[in-house]
């Protein structure tokens, strides 16, 4: 398989359970290195067609291909020895410690014990669970997002190239869940990994996706990136889906780099007192919400600072900056470009407009 070739391809998938289609012809192409999260209301195949790619369920029609071989010519534990799988039940081994736990998959394939341990003991350190204190703990000493955890680190213990995750946080509180998403998004591990996760969550999806399968009743409504699903939406279902949290997302999807031709125009005529010095500065990849907190939080000086300084930090930005220099000639500081809350509230406005227009 070449670099170019997708590490799995799917293509006229087909899923009945009695009469009722739940997958219904799903083609899509992953990339190594992709995370594409399956959403969807309750019921409308997720879990199904995840488990199509590790052959926990056979599809009527279509076909799987992982790593440029059709499925059905592999054995399914082969296959599986490759995907690694996790799921809201996380289905630990109760009589068996966490670092035993850890360390089925890369037993079964007879690795040797010291690189077994090896491994546990930094998967384990990685995912916050200190080995000294955990390895030999059992899972029902464990709280539930301790389990999570140990769940992923035994779905990663042998090294899969692919990871299927299905609502891997499900169980878990709010705060829990916020904090292990962090984590997962932070493990250098994944990163590497091609992921497919399912989920119901829509913040969820947005903060780990790379691309979006939106699905109803088994149907692919739109498959795109968060942008793509949030500003050009397929259809009436993929709009009203996010309907209800539309601003939340767009002003954590939206970055600085977006707005700097929308903030060139809204920041004309905004005095700004360069010689205050509580202003911060803020590189121009953070996301409007970021920045917008930065504006509107207390800093140490105990009142919000009344401007932000963005560093131009994408080849993009800095092209957009220097237009922004030669029209506004904001040249005080340089390299920097000002921002207030209403300028930017105004900028964000308009990039909105802007991106939104077919
Ligand atoms: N083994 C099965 N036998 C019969 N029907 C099934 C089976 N598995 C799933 N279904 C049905 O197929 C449909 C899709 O189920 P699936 O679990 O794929 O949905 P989902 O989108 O993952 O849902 P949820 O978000 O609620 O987990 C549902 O109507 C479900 O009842």
């Amino acid at each position: 398989m070449s670099d170019s070739q997708p590490i799995i391809r799917v293509r006229g998938l087909r899923k009945h359970y009695g009469p009722h289609p739940v997958v219904q012809d799903v083609s899509f192409d992953l990339r190594v290195g992709e995370t594409l999260v399956l959403l969807g209301p309750s019921g409308c195949g997720k879990t199904t067609l995840l488990k199509t790619l590790n052959r926990l369920v056979e599809p009527d029609a279509g076909t799987v291909e992982v790593q440029g071989q059709d499925v059905r010519a592999q054995r399914p534990e082969e296959l599986r020895r490759g995907i690694g799988y996790v799921i809201q039940q996380v289905g630990l081994l109760p009589h068996l410690t966490v670092a035993e736990n850890v360390a089925v998959v890369p037993k079964l394939l007879g690795y040797p014990a010291p690189q077994i341990a090896a491994r546990t003991e930094a998967l384990l350190t990685r995912l916050h669970l200190p080995p000294a204190r955990y390895a030999n703990q059992y899972p029902g000493q464990l709280s539930g997002g301790q389990q999570q955890r140990v769940g992923l680190a035994r779905a990663l213990a042998a090294d899969p190239p692919i990871v299927l995750l299905d609502e891997p946080f499900g169980a878990l509180d709010p705060i829990t869940r916020a904090d292990i998403r962090r984590e997962f998004r932070e493990l250098d591990e994944l990163r590497l990994k091609t992921v497919v996760l399912v989920t119901h969550d829509v913040t969820e999806a947005f903060e780990l996706a790379d691309r979006i399968m939106l699905l109803d009743s088994g149907k692919v409504q739109q498959l795109g990136t968060p942008r793509e699903l949030l500003f050009q939406p397929a259809n009436d279902f993929v709009r009203r889906f996010f309907e209800a949290e539309r601003l939340t997302l767009q002003l954590r999807t939206l970055t600085l780099d977006d707005l700097l031709i929308d903030l060139a125009e809204s920041s004309t005529g905004i005095s700004i007192d360069y010689s205050q010095s509580d202003q911060s500065i803020v590189h121009s990849n953070v996301t409007v919400q970021e920045a917008l907190e930065r504006l509107s939080a207390p800093s140490t000086t105990l009142h919000a600072p009344s401007a932000l300084w963005i560093q131009p930090v994408t080849s993009e930005a800095i092209g957009a900056h220097n237009h922004t220099l030669d029209s506004t000639k904001v040249a005080t500081k340089e390299a920097l470009i000002p921002v207030t809350l209403p300028a930017l509230m105004a900028a964000f406005g308009q990039a909105v407009q802007r991106l939104q227009r077919p």
